[in-house]
């Protein structure tokens, strides 16, 4: 089972994907938690590269980190850990692309962004993906005082087409994606992710509940 977590920056998602590690791991399950970009020695350092506020990027040169970043990430980490049963849960993946490199940054068309996923990755696709969505502002209130990465810091036009993107994959896309309304708490929002959760994985919820 591989399950990521979307959202604009500050949307709550890394509260929800640790919180959903504790409770799948109190069920028995053996559970590996990363973020992309990084979770390995390389694409950690690509993410530094990515996310400094003094890097010059040019568009195609930032599509293409991510890109590699999420290459090693899948061979070195991912795969192996699915193919030994584990449930991988995931701070971002593809679908950040889609909207950030896609959405937000228009960088090249949307099939093109899709072959570059396949011949990098072969095309892995999460089974579930929770798309934490809140109103931009909600998010940078929330951000407020935390260090500014270098996307953190584009103009509130480029997270609006960001989280525009986002919603628009939830609605293609809607057996994969689910859009959870995360203005509420946080306890609420990991109610909602637990019971979709249970209900595509039913065995899941038959374990000890915390
Ligand atoms: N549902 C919520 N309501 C209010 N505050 C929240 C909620 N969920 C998370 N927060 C707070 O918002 C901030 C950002 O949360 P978190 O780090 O989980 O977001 P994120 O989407 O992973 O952010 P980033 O993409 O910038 O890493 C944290 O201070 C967190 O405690
Ligand atoms: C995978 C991926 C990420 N991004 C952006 C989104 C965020 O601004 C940062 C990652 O920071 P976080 O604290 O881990 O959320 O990178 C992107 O633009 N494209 C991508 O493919």
């Amino acid at each position: 089972m591989f399950i990521t977590f979307e959202g604009i920056d500050g949307s709550g998602k890394s509260t929800q994907m640790r919180h959903l590690a504790t409770w799948l791991q109190e069920r028995g399950q053996a559970v590996e938690t990363m973020r992309d970009p990084g979770g390995t020695q390389v694409a950690e350092q690509v993410r530094t590269l990515l996310l400094d506020p003094t890097s010059s990027l040019d568009n195609r040169t930032e599509l293409f980190l991510f890109a590699a970043a999420r290459a090693q990430l899948v061979a070195e980490r991912i795969r192996p850990a699915l193919q030994a049963g584990r449930v991988v849960l995931c701070d971002r993946f593809y679908d950040s692309t889609t909207a950030y490199q896609g959405g937000g940054r228009n960088t090249v068309p949307r099939a093109w962004l899709h072959s570059l996923h396949e011949q990098t990755t072969g095309g892995l696709m999460p089974t579930r993906t929770y798309l934490i969505d809140v109103p931009v502002e909600e998010a940078a209130r929330r951000r407020r005082g935390e260090s500014d990465d270098r996307m953190e810091q584009e103009a509130w036009a480029f997270h609006e087409r960001v989280r525009t993107t986002y919603r628009s994959l939830a609605e293609e896309e809607p057996t994969r994606v689910c859009c959870i309304d995360g203005t509420q708490s946080p306890v609420q929002v990991q109610g909602a992710i637990r019971a979709d959760l249970k209900a595509i994985w039913p065995s899941v919820g038959a374990g000890t509940p915390s």
